[in-house]
């Protein structure tokens, strides 16, 4: 474990040179991983750890479009890939890895079969941090570990096939076997962490929730749409208001935001921008701070975990998440968003529109 200073303030993470992959093999040399679940996160750890030398199946339910993507994915019925039951019973690490409200609809099923000194693994602080309200409350003889990739299970594999790294948090709920540390460590850096740093269950939920309901997903479309739609209404072409709002962020400005940081980007910006931006980010701030504050506040009183969990539970669930993305994908921005792209050098020659 490696104390950090970040801005100011020491942290304890855990990097690859730190704690090379021979040695988490090692650790898990006589463990069966068992990914639960085959839809965003559970194809990107499972392929990895597979692909990193690690003991790996899968559970999914049959007849299911995600079970025929696991068999795509080279995983063999009866071999490596099993219905859920049959796996968590196979399995001594159980990585569950279904959406956070299937975790509570099967929790049930899965519960009798955590045996003594199993291990039962989250991405996500989300079932056991509001335990009231999900009913997952685990045996007392299992370690319970999180390890939450900090981006899309797309990304974890796209990353991790390129030779790079998602980082990704970790912790410990409960150790019953006196190996959960180990363990824990051993499987972030086998699902392909970059690095892993240290949180709690409640922590992490708190964040993911927060982040991708802010500046990650829900805060930036509204910035995008606020700006794109202002620059529509005085009369600007909508190449010119999508170039001015995302194309520009996505192709330009990020990747070196990526690379060096905002004070960097600034740095290397026009006098007129530097000027321009200086002045008005602490209005956005300002102006954006109680929105944010509203929305920890609902995180913290479990109002966000409700919703989603009310929402997933309705049986017509599915129709309205599509019409609602629909609507997304319908609007001017992002039909104006996929012309543009499709007028990237790279990607002349594909169908636009
Ligand atoms: N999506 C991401 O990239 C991402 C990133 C970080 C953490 N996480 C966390 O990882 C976990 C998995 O998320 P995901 O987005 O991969 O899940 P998902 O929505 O893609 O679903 C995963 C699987 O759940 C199965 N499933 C759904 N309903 C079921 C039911 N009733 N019975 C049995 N199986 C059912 C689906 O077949 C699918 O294989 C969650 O805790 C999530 O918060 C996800
Ligand atoms: C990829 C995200 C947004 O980071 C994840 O938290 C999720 O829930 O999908
Ligand atoms: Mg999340
Ligand atoms: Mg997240």
């Amino acid at each position: 474990m490696a104390k950090l200073n970040f801005g100011g303030v020491e942290e304890n993470v855990v990097t690859r040179e730190e704690f090379p992959l021979e040695k988490a093999r090692e650790i898990m040399k006589d463990e069966t991983i068992a990914v639960i679940g085959y839809g965003v996160q559970g194809p990107g750890q499972a392929l990895n750890l597979k692909d990193n030398g690690f003991n790996v199946i899968v559970g999914q339910r049959q007849n299911s479009k995600t079970w025929d993507k696991a068999v795509d994915d080279g995983w063999e019925p009866g071999v490596t890939l099993f219905p859920i039951e049959e796996a968590v019973e196979r399995g001594t690490v159980i990585q569950y890895l279904l959406s956070d409200a299937a975790q509570i609809s099967v929790w049930p099923k899965i519960k009798p079969l955590l045996t003594k000194g199993k291990a039962l693994y989250f991405s996500h602080g989300f079932g056991i941090t509001y335990k009231e309200r999900t009913g997952i409350i685990p045996p007392e003889d299992v370690d319970v570990i999180l390890v939450a990739p900090k981006g899309s299970g797309t990304s974890l594999r796209r990353l991790f096939v390129a030779g790079k790294g998602l980082n990704s948090s970790y912790a410990i709920f409960q150790d019953a076997t006196g190996r959960a540390k180990d363990r824990v460590i051993a499987l972030g850096i086998g699902v392909g962490s970059g690095y892993l740093f240290e949180t709690t269950f409640k922590q992490e939920v708190y964040s993911d929730l927060t982040g991708e309901r802010g500046s990650l997903m829900g805060a930036i479309q509204g910035l995008f749409a606020a700006q794109y739609d202002c620059l529509r209404r005085h009369g600007h072409s909508p190449s010119e208001a999508f170039n001015e709002t995302v194309e520009e962020l996505t192709q330009s400005l990020m990747p070196l935001v990526a690379e060096n940081g905002m004070d960097w980007m600034y740095a290397n910006c026009s006098t007129t921008a530097q000027r321009g931006a200086l002045d008005w980010w602490k209005k956005f701030r300002d102006a954006v701070a109680p929105v944010f504050d509203e929305l920890y506040d609902s995180v913290a009183k479990g109002e966000e975990a409700q919703r989603s969990i009310d929402s997933n539970s309705q049986s017509d669930y599915r129709e309205k998440l599509d019409a609602e993305l629909k609507e997304l994908h319908d609007s001017e921005m992002w039909r104006a968003g996929r012309t543009v792209r499709g007028l990237r050098p790279e990607n002349q020659g594909e169908k636009v529109g």
